[in-house]
C-alpha cells in the first residue's frame, strides 16, 4: 500500500508547490481536505493522524497545535516547515546537504524541520567553513539578502500583486527586518555553528520566486593562510557526491558580470559562489536558490523522499 501524505496548509503557498512536486506521484497517496476546511480543526486531526507523514506548511502556532494533534500517534512522522522546531535538538534539520550524516539522520527521524529559505543560503555558506576552522570563534558574520515576495505567503503576495489591497506595497525592492531580530537568527547561529548572533538584513525584490544570500568576509581576520582559492576548496569538498547543492567554479564566477536572483526559480538546487580578486583581502560568498525550492517545498519533498526511503 502507498504510503499516506497529508499536507496540512495544502492551500496555501508553500502546501501548494508541495502538492505541485507531487502531482502524478503514484508511490504516495495524498490525503486532502476541501479548501473551505483547511481551518476545521476536527478534519485535520483526522486526517493528520490517517497519514504515514505529515508536512506541516502552517503558521508555527498552527503547528506546534498540530504536533500536538499527533503527539501520542508514533505511527504518524512530521516535517513541519514553520519556524517552530528548527533549534530544537529533538527535531532533525531538514537540510540533508548540511554533513555528510545528515540526510540519514532526516532519513530515519519522526520529527523533521524543515530550514527556513534564508538560512539555507547562510547555512550552507557558514557551516563549512566552521566545520573546516576557517572562520574563527568570535567573528563579526554579517547575512544580507534578498527574497522573492512568496516568501510572505498569501498574505505579502497579494499586497504585492494586488494595487487595491489596503495594505498594498508598491516598493520594487525594501528592506525590512530593521530591529535585528528576525526569527531566523537563532536557527543560523545554531546551524551555522556559531558562537556569535550575525546581523541579518533581509530585504524583498518585486520578483515573486528567487533569493541571494551574501555573507562577505575579510580574508585576514580568518585563519591564518587563509584565501579565496582555500575557503573555494573548501566548500567544494563539503559538497562533494551530491547534485543539489553544487558550487561554482572560481573560473566561472570570477567572469561573471552579475548575478540573477531569479536563475534558479521554479528549481530546488542550491549554487554557491566565492566572489573576489585573487590577491585580495575580502571574499563575498553568495548563495542563489528559489525560496519557494530549496528554501521550502523542494526540500520538504526532498525530505519526505529520504523519510519514505528508510
Ligand atoms: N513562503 C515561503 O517561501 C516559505 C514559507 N515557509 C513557512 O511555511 C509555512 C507556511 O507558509 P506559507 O505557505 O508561505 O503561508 P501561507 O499564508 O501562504 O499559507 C498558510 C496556510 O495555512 C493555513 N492556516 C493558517 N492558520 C491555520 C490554522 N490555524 N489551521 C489550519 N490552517 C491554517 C492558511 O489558511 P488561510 O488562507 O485561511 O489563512 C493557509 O492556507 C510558514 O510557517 C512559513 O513560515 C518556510 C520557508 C519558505
Ligand atoms: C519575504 C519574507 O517575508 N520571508 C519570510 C521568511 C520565509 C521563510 O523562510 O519562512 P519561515 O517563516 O518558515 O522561516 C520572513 O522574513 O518572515
Amino acid at each position: 500500500m502507498a504510503p499516506k501524505i497529508f499536507i496540512d496548509g495544502e492551500h496555501g503557498t508553500t502546501g501548494l508547490q508541495i502538492r505541485t512536486r507531487m502531482a502524478g506521484r503514484r508511490d504516495v497517496e495524498l490525503l486532502s481536505i476541501p479548501e473551505a476546511e483547511r481551518r476545521n480543526a476536527a478534519m485535520r486531526e483526522d486526517m493528520l493522524n490517517g497519514a504515514d507523514i505529515a508536512i506541516l506548511c502552517l503558521p508555527d502556532d498552527a503547528s506546534k497545535e498540530a504536533v500536538q494533534m499527533v503527539s501520542a500517534n508514533n505511527n504518524v512522522r512530521v516535517i513541519d516547515t514553520s519556524t517552530a522546531f528548527r533549534v530544537n535538538p529533538g527535531w532533525a534539520y531538514g537540510f540533508a546537504e548540511m554533513d555528510k550524516e545528515q540526510a540519514e539522520k532526516i532519513a530515519s527521524a519522526r520529527f523533521v524541520s524543515n530550514p527556513g529559505c534564508y538560512p539555507t543560503g547562510a547555512i550552507g555558506l557558514i557551516r563549512p567553513l566552521r566545520a573546516a576552522g576557517i572562520l574563527p570563534d568570535g567573528y563579526p558574520v554579517t547575512v544580507n539578502a534578498v527574497s522573492g515576495y512568496t516568501g510572505g505567503g498569501k498574505q505579502m503576495i497579494a499586497q504585492m500583486e494586488n494595487p487595491d489591497h489596503p495594505d498594498a506595497i508598491t516598493a520594487p525592492h525594501f528592506l525590512y527586518g530593521l530591529p535585528l531580530t528576525h526569527k531566523h537568527v537563532p536557527e543560523m547561529t545554531v546551524h551555522g555553528l556559531l558562537d556569535r548572533a550575525p546581523i541579518f538584513s533581509p530585504s524583498v525584490g518585486k520578483f515573486a520566486q528567487g533569493m541571494i544570500v551574501q555573507v562577505p568576509l575579510h580574508l585576514d581576520n580568518l585563519a591564518e593562510g587563509t584565501t579565496m582559492e582555500s575557503i573555494h576548496a573548501a566548500l567544494v569538498a563539503h559538497y562533494a557526491g551530491q547534485d543539489i547543492v553544487t558550487v561554482v567554479p572560481l573560473s566561472d564566477s570570477k567572469v561573471l558580470a552579475r548575478v540573477n536572483a531569479v536563475e534558479l526559480e521554479g528549481k530546488d538546487t542550491m549554487k554557491l559562489f566565492v566572489f573576489g580578486t585573487p590577491g585580495g583581502s575580502q571574499v563575498n560568498l553568495v548563495a542563489l536558490l528559489d525560496n519557494l525550492g530549496k528554501g521550502a517545498s523542494g526540500a520538504a519533498v526532498q525530505n519526505m523522499d529520504l523519510m519514505l526511503a528508510s
